[in-house]
């Protein structure tokens, strides 16, 4: 017996891989009670998530909230769920295979896509293992979440250094933080949104939804409520919309706490109030579309919206599978993969290199 995995079999002078993880949150197997109890234990143990003293919060799990969330988020589910299984996981898995394809136009070594979730199955250990068994020696983070917020980025990078930890040998580790204010990132939301108002014309404003977190995290420095912000003012201005033309607010208050404000309850009440006569409501910070925003957003949104008489409510889909949003998946990876792979932008970069350093001669020559 030992404390660290076996490893792949290791052979000399054998072509070394890089891997790109793909890592997002998971998401229950069924949508049944049954198989949200497991899931949420999980998610609702992590420290990144809930920072009660374990003592007591193990009390409160156990004895309340996995007794009564599991039918209530089930029946949620159940509203949402396709045939090919959860929302979240049906286009992660096509964000993996679309990426996997993007990607092999453009880099020439070899490569790898596999996609781990923080919580569940496919679990961050078999990614690794199976990046690992392909070879890879090198590793990309790419965390599905372009905001950073301890709750989500540092809780699915937690998941990875977990394996890491029992590895004998382990692979070089990159990173990406966050990518909220990339101007690839924000160019595709900002075409996905004009594309649907050509198809479906404009609002009187745009609500701008991210999930929320705890007030707490942000006075103790997480950075994920400035970030939302920045997206948000960024996403605005290339829109071209002007301050009163859009609002932030934050979704999915979990507990008695206070978490980020404005919630979108209240926005969406007052909105309503005002009998504003359509409302588009766009979640940026979800790469795709899930429980949280098919549900809360598309479907209890628009009914507390229009129940106290605002007119028109749109829910504009995340990115999912949207070309541009791949190619900016593809172009982020490739600038954090600089040095691990050569790809035509290496080559483009070169031969510009090339070009500006005869150049220089050429100017040192004529100075002399
Ligand atoms: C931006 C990403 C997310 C942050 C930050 C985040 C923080 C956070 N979430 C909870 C509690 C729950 N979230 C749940 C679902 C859920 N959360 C995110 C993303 C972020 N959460 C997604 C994409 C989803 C949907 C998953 C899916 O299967 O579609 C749930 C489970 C559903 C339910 O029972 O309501 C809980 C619980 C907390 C407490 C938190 C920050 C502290
Ligand atoms: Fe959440
Ligand atoms: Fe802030």
């Amino acid at each position: 017996m030992t404390y660290y995995q076996p490893e792949p079999a290791y052979t000399h002078g054998s072509q070394s891989k890089v891997g790109i993880l793909l890592a997002n949150l998971g998401t229950p197997e069924a949508p049944t009670a049954k198989a949200l109890r497991p899931y949420l234990q999980q998610f609702l143990m992590d420290r990144r998530v809930v920072e009660i003293p374990r003592f007591i919060w193990c009390w409160i799990l156990h004895c309340i909230i996995l007794v009564i969330r599991p039918k209530k988020s089930a029946e949620k589910y159940a509203s949402v769920w396709t045939e090919q299984g959860s929302p979240l996981m049906v286009y992660a898995q096509q964000q993996k295979k679309l990426l996997q394809g993007y990607l092999s136009q453009k880099i020439n070594s070899p490569f790898a896509v596999e996609l781990g979730m923080t919580y569940g199955n496919p679990s961050m250990k078999s990614a690794i293992e199976s990046l690992k068994a392909q070879g890879c020696d090198r590793i990309l983070v790419f965390p599905l979440y372009p905001q950073y917020a301890a709750s989500s980025t540092a809780a699915a990078l937690d998941a990875v250094w977990r394996v890491l930890l029992k590895m004998r040998n382990v692979p070089a580790i990159r990173t990406i933080k966050h990518y909220h204010d990339h101007p690839l990132y924000i160019q595709a939301l900002a075409s996905h949104i004009k594309a649907y108002w050509q198809q479906h014309g404009q609002p009187e404003k745009l609500v701008m939804s991210f999930h929320g977190v705890p007030k707490f995290h942000l006075l103790k420095g997480d950075p994920y409520h400035c970030e939302c912000h920045k997206t948000a003012r960024l996403l605005a201005e290339a829109l071209g919309l002007s301050k009163q033309h859009y609002q932030v607010a934050f979704q999915s208050r979990f507990g008695r706490q206070e978490w980020l404000q404005p919630y979108l309850a209240n926005t969406l009440d007052a909105l309503g109030k005002q009998q504003l006569k359509r409302i588009d409501v766009v979640c940026p910070g979800f790469s795709s579309d899930c429980l949280e925003t098919l549900e809360e957003i598309a479907m209890e949104g628009k009914h507390l919206f229009q129940s106290v008489g605002g007119g028109d409510y749109h829910y504009i889909p995340a990115l999912n599978t949207e070309a541009v949003w791949i190619e900016a998946m593809r172009d982020i990876a490739l600038e954090q993969l600089h040095g691990w792979v050569s790809n035509e932008f290496d080559s483009v970069n070169a031969e510009a290199e090339a070009q500006a350093s005869k150049e220089r001669a050429l100017a040192f020559g004529a100075e002399k």
